[in-house]
């Protein structure tokens, strides 16, 4: 049975977490560990512990970066961090952002932040179980969230 960790933040203003967790029960017999950290920068090395301490397979990491320019320098830094973290361990850490400004209102931020987090624990799922799935996908113009990309066909 694989283990995937899943780390959120509080700053988000809605929970991802319990999004991923809801979602990725429907479709796999798993074992979960959850963490919730203050922010998107404190998400690699949650990742990397919980890859490294509590062996999981695979991490979402999920995040909301706000709408300030400081936000925008933050989340650079914190998918930075996570890259490293990805390399430091051989081990995917699936990087689910949702910036505040994404969305119009908070209807749509809402929406948005709740089903590009379920969209990117299908996509673990198949990750962990069916990578062919994903072969099969391959530049069909998959977008998390939002509507897919049209696929240009050649
Ligand atoms: C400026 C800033 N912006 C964000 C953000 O947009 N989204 C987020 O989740 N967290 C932010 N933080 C907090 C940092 O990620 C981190 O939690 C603190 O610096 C403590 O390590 C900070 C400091």
């Amino acid at each position: 049975m694989p283990t995937i960790g899943i780390a959120d933040t509080t700053f988000a203003r809605c929970n991802m977490g319990a999004a991923a967790v809801d979602e990725l029960k429907q479709h796999i017999n798993a074992k979960l560990i959850r963490v919730t950290v203050p922010g998107i920068k404190d998400l690699p090395v949650a990742a990397k512990k919980l890859i490294e301490e509590q062996n999981c397979d695979i991490v979402m990491a999920l995040g909301m970066p706000g709408s300030k320019p400081q936000d925008k320098t933050c989340a650079h830094e914190a998918s930075t961090g996570i890259i490293a973290a990805q390399l430091m361990t051989n081990k995917h850490i699936i990087e689910v952002f949702v910036h505040e400004d994404e969305g119009r209102d908070d209807k749509e931020l809402s929406f948005l932040m709740d089903s590009r987090t379920r969209e990117h624990a299908k996509n673990v799922v198949k990750m962990l179980q069916s990578p062919e799935q994903m072969i099969k996908e391959a530049g069909t113009g998959q977008r998390e969230g939002f509507a897919d990309a049209k696929p240009l066909g050649r």
